[in-house]
């Protein structure tokens, strides 16, 4: 019982998910005698789910976050996981299965409302007494129920997204991952000097067009709908590993993984189309502008923000619904570079 409120006022204490993940496969590992559990992400891509590994702890060794060998790839789909497909469908507690050499597999998804994108996978070499069943049911509830207090101080509370608060974090977190930047680049000089298909990590800012007139036309719940329906279509058109935020009224930035000049023209593009047809009720057309530049881990967030936000206004005055890359428009003179400077004021 000691070891069970240990690992609970640990689980308890932190602020982070990815703390939280390592925290509750401990925890689980120890009070299951489990030989390995994983925590694993559920993510739908194009309406498959794919399954991917977040964090583990095997016997002996200590619970660690698992790298992603390709981010490009949103997992292994789902069909390769039979019955824990199953217990998804039916919306079921959990999954438990034991193969030839009698291993028992635990699956428990950890259910928000009908929605899961989180799940424990806990392997054991017998099967599960209803003890520890009961005390792994406790501890999903209470992991459960910390992701979402998590979830509720990290997310917009209008459209779920991501909120202004998570960004610095997230663009770390993603420059840590990122290839190692080019030593010959100098912040603002252009991207010429790299290949066109060099992969990269990528910020768009995007922001409604006219979206005055809309509130003043139809009312301001008529615009926080057309909010909702824009932050729906980013995370539709956006690929699962990336991340989008609402920077505050109608602004929003995506980071976006590993992908080349090329497709991320092709991704942005694809996401200012879905909105241009879209039918919004009501208000009927509602257009974007964005924005977009490499990242690089020699600039500071501040001055890839203000990069990106220099082509938004680019596009803004040059006819809205259009989506700008920065370098472009820098190297055919259409803007002046940014002073790498943290304090530079820009507008
Ligand atoms: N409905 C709604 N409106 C908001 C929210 N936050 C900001 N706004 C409104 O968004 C509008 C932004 O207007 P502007 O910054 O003038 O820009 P715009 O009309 O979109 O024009 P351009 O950006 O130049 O195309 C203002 O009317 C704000 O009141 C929100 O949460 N809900």
């Amino acid at each position: 019982m000691d070891s069970l409120l240990k690992h609970m006022v640990d689980m308890t204490g932190h602020r982070d998910h990815t703390m939280l993940d390592i925290s509750v496969i401990s925890a689980v590992q120890e009070l299951a005698h489990a030989t390995q559990t994983r925590v694993l992400s559920l993510a739908q891509v194009r309406g498959q789910l794919f399954v991917r590994p977040r964090a583990i702890i095997t016997d002996g060794l200590p619970a660690k976050m698992v790298d992603n060998p390709d981010p490009s790839s949103p997992g292994e789909p789902i069909s390769n996981f039979p019955a824990l497909a199953a217990c998804i469908a039916r919306h079921e507690a959990s999954a438990d299965v034991a193969n030839a050499q009698g291993e028992h597999t635990l699956w428990l998804p950890i259910w928000l409302g009908d929605k899961a994108d989180t799940c424990l996978e806990i392997v054991n070499p017998t099967p599960y007494t209803s003890d520890t069943i009961h005390v792994i049911g406790g501890i999903v509830s209470v992991y459960r129920n910390f992701q979402n207090l998590l979830d509720y101080s990290e997310r917009d509370s209008l459209t779920g997204l991501l909120n202004r608060k998570t960004f610095d974090d997230q663009l770390s977190k993603m420059l840590a991952a990122s290839p190692e930047p080019d030593a010959l680049t100098l912040p603002g000089e252009p991207e010429r000097r790299h290949h066109q298909d060099q992969e990269k990590q990528w910020l768009a800012v995007v922001d409604v067009d006219h979206f005055k007139h809309v509130n003043d036309r139809f009312g301001h719940l008529y615009g926080d709908e057309v909010l909702i329906l824009i932050a729906n279509l980013m995370t539709s058109s956006f690929r699962a590993q990336d991340r989008v935020f609402r920077f505050g009224g109608e602004e929003f930035v995506v980071l976006l993984r590993s992908t080349t000049l090329d497709n991320v023209k092709k991704i942005i593009d694809r996401f200012r189309v879905n909105v241009e047809s879209h039918e919004f009720p009501q208000v009927g057309r509602v257009t974007v502008s964005v924005g977009f530049v490499s990242i690089s881990a020699v600039e500071a967030p501040v001055i890839i923000l203000g990069k990106a936000d220099q082509a938004l206004y680019y596009a803004k005055s040059h006819g809205r619904n259009l989506a700008c890359h920065y370098d472009e428009l820098v190297e055919g003179g259409l803007l002046q570079t940014i002073e790498s400077n943290d304090t530079a004021e820009f507008f």
